[in-house]
């Protein structure tokens, strides 16, 4: 078996209990602290295996300059920010999807409509393409808060149970992407450590329903 040293960046936050619990049914003996403990790099020697805790959207940094090997991204990162990373697996977990949303009967408008969001490259790639031109706001959260404020006419954000939207008087306009996470490598430690990532994603493609 070849069990080359690898280093893993997974996702705090609402990917990590899916995460992980995927990673253990693939039979990764992972210990009890990791998943209640503060410490942001764990070894798993027995796997040899070292992980890092990362924010969801800084995985991909930390896999593209290859201080991690691997890594667990949402695809909304990945199609936010264009990363010199390879995606090797769908791991089908915390599924979401990208959506237009706004004030329920509102259209946008013709002159400088205002459309704010967390992902401003793929609102400018989205109302592009529908040939409106937009001003995107970057926001960092409480997207839902900017139409309801009069910020923006349109947001662009996750949903996932629509919860949000729902409570807040807000209606989808439009479906942008389906959203699950997806495990992705270095290039460089993709050519290096190849047969070790490639076992571990044939442990994880046999037990991804
Ligand atoms: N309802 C949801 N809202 C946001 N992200 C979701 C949702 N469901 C699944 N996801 C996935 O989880 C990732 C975000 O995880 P999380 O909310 O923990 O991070 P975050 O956005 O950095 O959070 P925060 O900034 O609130 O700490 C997204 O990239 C997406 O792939
Ligand atoms: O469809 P729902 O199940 O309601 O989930 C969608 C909401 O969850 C996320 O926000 P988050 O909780 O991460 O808070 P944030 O606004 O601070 O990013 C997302 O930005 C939506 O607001």
């Amino acid at each position: 078996m070849n069990n080359s040293f690898l280093t893993i960046a997974m996702p705090k936050g609402r990917i990590f209990e899916e995460a992980a619990e995927l990673l253990r049914t693939a039979g990764f003996r992972l210990p009890p602290e990791f998943d209640d403990s503060r410490k942001l790099i764990l070894e798993v020697e027995e796997e040899n295996l070292r992980f890092i805790l990362a924010k969801p959207m800084d995985v991909v940094t930390y896999v593209e300059h290859g201080v991690a090997d691997i890594g667990i991204a949402g695809k909304d990162v990945m199609m936010e920010e264009d990363r010199d990373v390879y995606e090797l697996l769908d791991l089908k977990i915390s599924a979401c999807y990208l959506a237009v949303a706004g004030l329920p009967g509102t259209k946008i408008s013709d002159i400088a409509p205002k459309v704010a969001s967390k992902y401003p490259n793929v609102a400018s790639g989205y109302f592009r393409e529908q040939g409106e031109q937009v001003e995107i706001i970057k926001l960092n959260g409480s997207i839902e808060l900017a139409p309801l404020i009069g910020l923006a006419e349109r947001i662009v954000d996750i949903v996932s149970t629509g919860q949000t939207l729902k409570e807040n008087g807000l209606v989808e306009y439009a479906k942008i992407a389906d959203v699950t996470s997806r495990l992705v490598a270095n290039p460089v430690s993709y050519r290096i450590k190849e047969a070790r990532i490639t076992e571990i994603v044939d442990r994880l493609a046999a037990i991804i329903e």
